[in-house]
C-alpha cells in the first residue's frame, strides 16, 4: 500500500508500564476512508494504543504517522487532524446537548454564529434535535454516546478514534451508532475503532487486527479472518431417542452426542446444502426438535487465534419446530 494513502501508519509500536509490557511491537496500516478495527479482550492494550495514536501518552518505541504527520515531531498537527471518543465521555451533564456542542465549537474557535450553525447541524445529523435544549444528564446512554460522537465531529476531523463506542448500549442504540459510523466513513472520514464485540468488527470494519496480550495475533478482512476458523455445522436436536438413533443412521457424517440427543452435521451454511439436508430429514420422516445453523464467525476466529472463547459464543440462529 502506498504510504501516502495511509491515514495511520504504525511500525514497531512498543509500550510498557513498569515491567508490564502492554504493546509488544505492533504494526498498523490504516487506509484513508476505511474503518479499521482493533479487536481484543479486556486488557489487551487497545486503549493504550488509541491513547498513543491520539497523542495522549507517549510510546516507548515505534514509528508513527497519523494523517501524514510524524507523531513524535509534530503532535500538534496530529491533534488538529483527529477526533477521539473514549470510554469516558466528554459530555457535561449540566449543559444541554446544544450547549455541549457550542462549548466544543468555542474550543475550536469556530466563532459564535458558525458554532451555533454547526451545533444545530450536528443535533439534526445525530437525531438529537428534539432534545437539544434538554440537559445532557437526562439523556439515555445511547443519546449520550451520540452527543459525545457529535462533539468529536465539531472540529471536522479527518480521522476518528472510537474507543469501544457501543459498550453498555442496548442492541437498538448499538445499531444506531453503527449506522452513524458508516455515514461518517461514506463522507470520507477514516475510523479506527476498538471493540471487544466481534459482531461490531464484523459489521463495520474493512480490516480487523486481533490484539491479544499486546501482540497482533491475526489481521485481515472479516472474510479472510473467518477462513482461519474451522468449518461450520448444523446442529440437530431430538427429543425421542429412537428418532435420534434413526437420524444418526441416515446422516453418518454427523458427530453425535448420545446424552443430549444432538447431531452435528458438517455443513457450509449455504441455502443449497441446508435444503439438501432438510430433504434427507424429510425423506426419512425424522422428527427434529430444534435445528441450529452454525457458520464460522469471528467468535470462532477469536478462539482459533487466541485460544480463548468470547462471552457470546452461543448466539447462533435457532429454528425450533414448535
Ligand atoms: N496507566 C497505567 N499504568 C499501569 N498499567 C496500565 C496503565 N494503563 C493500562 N495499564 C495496563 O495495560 C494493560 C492494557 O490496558 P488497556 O486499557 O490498553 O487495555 P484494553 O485492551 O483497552 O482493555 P479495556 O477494554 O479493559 O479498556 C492492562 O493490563 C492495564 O492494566
Amino acid at each position: 500500500m502506498n504510504s501516502s494513502s495511509l491515514a495511520i501508519d504504525v511500525t514497531g509500536l512498543r509500550k510498557s508500564y513498569g515491567d508490564k509490557l502492554v504493546l509488544d511491537g505492533i504494526d498498523l496500516k490504516v487506509a484513508e476512508g476505511t474503518i479499521f478495527s482493533l479487536l481484543g479482550p479486556n486488557g489487551a492494550g487497545k486503549t493504550t494504543a488509541v491513547q498513543i495514536l491520539s497523542t495522549l501518552i507517549t510510546a516507548d518505541a515505534g514509528e508513527i504517522r497519523v494523517a501524514g504527520h510524524d507523531l513524535s515531531n509534530d503532535p500538534e498537527a496530529v491533534r488538529a487532524a483527529i477526533g477521539v471518543t473514549g470510554q469516558f465521555s466528554a459530555v457535561d451533564g449540566l449543559l444541554t446537548g446544544a450547549e455541549n456542542l457550542i462549548m466544543m465549537a468555542d474550543l475550536h474557535h469556530l466563532g459564535r454564529s458558525e458554532g451555533r450553525r454547526r451545533a444545530t447541524e450536528l443535533l439534526e445529523q445525530f437525531d438529537l434535535a428534539d432534545v437539544g435544549k434538554k440537559l445532557a444528564m437526562t439523556y439515555s446512554g445511547g443519546m449520550k454516546r451520540r452527543l459525545d460522537l457529535a462533539m468529536t465531529l465539531v472540529g471536522s476531523p479527518r480521522i476518528i478514534f472510537l474507543d469501544e463506542p457501543t459498550t453498555g448500549l442496548d442492541p437498538r442504540s448499538r445499531h444506531g451508532m453503527w449506522q452513524l459510523v458508516r455515514e461518517l466513513v461514506a463522507g470520507g472520514v477514516t475510523v479506527l475503532l476498538t471493540t471487544q464485540y466481534l459482531e461490531e468488527a464484523d459489521q463495520l470494519a474493512d480490516q480487523i487486527a486481533v490484539l491479544d496480550h499486546g501482540k497482533l495475533v491475526a489481521q485481515g478482512t472479516p472474510a479472510e479472518l473467518k477462513r482461519l476458523a474451522p468449518g461450520g455445522h448444523i446442529r440437530l436436536r431430538f427429543t425421542a431417542p429412537d428418532e435420534f438413533a434413526a437420524a444418526a443412521q441416515v446422516l453418518p457424517a454427523a458427530s453425535r452426542d448420545d446424552e443430549s440427543l444432538v447431531l452435528l452435521v458438517p455443513n457450509d451454511g449455504s441455502v443449497q446444502s441446508l435444503r439438501a439436508l432438510l430433504a434427507r430429514i424429510d425423506d426419512a420422516s425424522l422428527e427434529v426438535d430444534e435445528l441450529t445453523v452454525h457458520t464460522p464467525d469471528l467468535d470462532d476466529v477469536f478462539f482459533a487465534v487466541t485460544g480463548q472463547p468470547t462471552s457470546h459464543q452461543n448466539d447462533d440462529q435457532k429454528v425450533t419446530s414448535k
